[in-house]
């Protein structure tokens, strides 16, 4: 039971970044469930795959019969990345996001008061705290949940499950909220994606309203790392903000991006808002720096540098 760990969604962009990063710098034993939707990265699976220390299961988490079959085997922790992720499908249809989200962090939940897995890391997210206004200081800890699309409160309502089995159970588990992700194997319909896979094709990027939006972007290595932090110092019953310093306008992420590509503004193609856009986003991640020592890492443009060429490699 102990040294291994229950990774759930680790076909999907953070959850497969995740699983690389344990393998090469810890000797836990990983087993992968993922359901494998349209947002898994099947190919990551081979390569995971001859490794002594990973094992695969195809599964539900919001089923009972399939955590059922995987906690057969007992774990040290489980870090729950599987979910729905994408505001603009939770838009069209919000059921998948209840489904997976909810009652699939309500099963972990069972498993781990049952005791088949000792502690557990729910992966939530910034959106969780709704939206800045310009003037406004980044989100802390503290910060009032005030989710604005289904996806963010699907999470929302997650997260308040999590701290209820905490608050009632005594239930060993950590909320980590994280701020936007990027870098390799993230699917193509998220905004980095878009403008990388579209502008190497001379297709236009869509930008949504007035491209003022703002996101604090996060390389998606730093974003393991301090998961693996937490794993190693974190509290029981904390909640930990991570963030990564880099507030930029979706304008200017573009416009960087273009500048990289060597391509220029005539590919932009401004169009209609998402429906209900938080303004923006920023993270105070004051108390993970001070109490585990972690800070971000890569910067946005390097990070961008090395997704760029992780793009490109997988189109030769
Ligand atoms: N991407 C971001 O910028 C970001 C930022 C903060 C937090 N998060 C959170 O991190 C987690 C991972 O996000 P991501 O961007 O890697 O998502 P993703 O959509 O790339 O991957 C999600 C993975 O979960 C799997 N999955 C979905 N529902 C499942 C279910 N019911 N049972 C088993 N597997 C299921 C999918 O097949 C996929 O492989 C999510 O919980 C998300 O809310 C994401
Ligand atoms: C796809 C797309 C997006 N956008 C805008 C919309 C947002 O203001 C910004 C980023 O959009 P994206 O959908 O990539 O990410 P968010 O909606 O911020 O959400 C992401 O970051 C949080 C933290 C999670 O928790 C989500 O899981 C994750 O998907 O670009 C465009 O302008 N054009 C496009 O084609």
């Amino acid at each position: 039971m102990k040294n291994r760990l229950l990774v759930t969604g680790g076909a999907g962009f953070i959850g497969s970044n995740f699983i690389s990063y344990m393998l090469e710098h810890t000797d836990y034993y990983i087993t992968n469930i993922d359901s494998l939707t349209y947002a898994s990265n099947r190919h990551i699976l081979d390569e995971f795959q001859p490794n002594p220390r990973y094992t695969f299961m195809k599964g539900d988490i919001s089923k009972p019969e399939d955590i059922a079959a995987v906690t057969k085997d007992s774990y040290e922790w489980v870090i729950n990345f599987a979910a729905e992720s994408h505001v603009d499908r939770s838009i069209e249809d919000a059921l998948p996001f209840l489904q997976s989200n909810i009652m699939g962090t309500y099963q972990l939940l069972e498993a781990v008061r049952k005791g088949a897995i000792s502690n557990m890391i729910q992966i939530s997210t910034d959106e969780v705290y709704g939206s800045l206004a310009w003037s406004d200081d980044a989100f802390t800890e503290q910060t009032p949940i005030a989710p604005n699309n289904p996806y963010s409160a699907s999470k929302a309502s997650a997260d308040l499950l999590v701290s209820s089995y905490v608050n009632t159970h005594q239930a060993p588990v950590i909320i980590s909220r994280c701020s936007n992700n990027f870098g390799p194997m993230q699917n193509k319909e998220k905004f980095i994606p878009t403008i990388i896979l579209n502008a190497m094709k001379d297709e236009r990027i869509p930008l949504y309203g007035a491209g003022t939006n703002m996101r604090d972007w996060l390389y998606v290595e730093d974003h393991c790392r301090a998961i693996f932090n937490i794993m190693k110092n974190g509290e029981m019953g904390e909640v930990y903000n991570i963030g990564g310093n880099e507030e930029l306008t979706n304008y200017d992420v573009l416009n960087l991006i273009l500048k990289k590509l060597g391509k220029d503004e005539s590919l932009i193609k401004y169009v209609d808002d998402r429906k209900g856009h938080d303004l923006r986003y920023a993270m105070n991640y004051s108390k993970v720096l001070h109490t585990l020592g972690w800070k971000p890492s890569v910067s946005f443009e390097e990070g961008i540098e090395k997704t760029i060429a992780w793009y490109t490699s997988q189109k030769r």
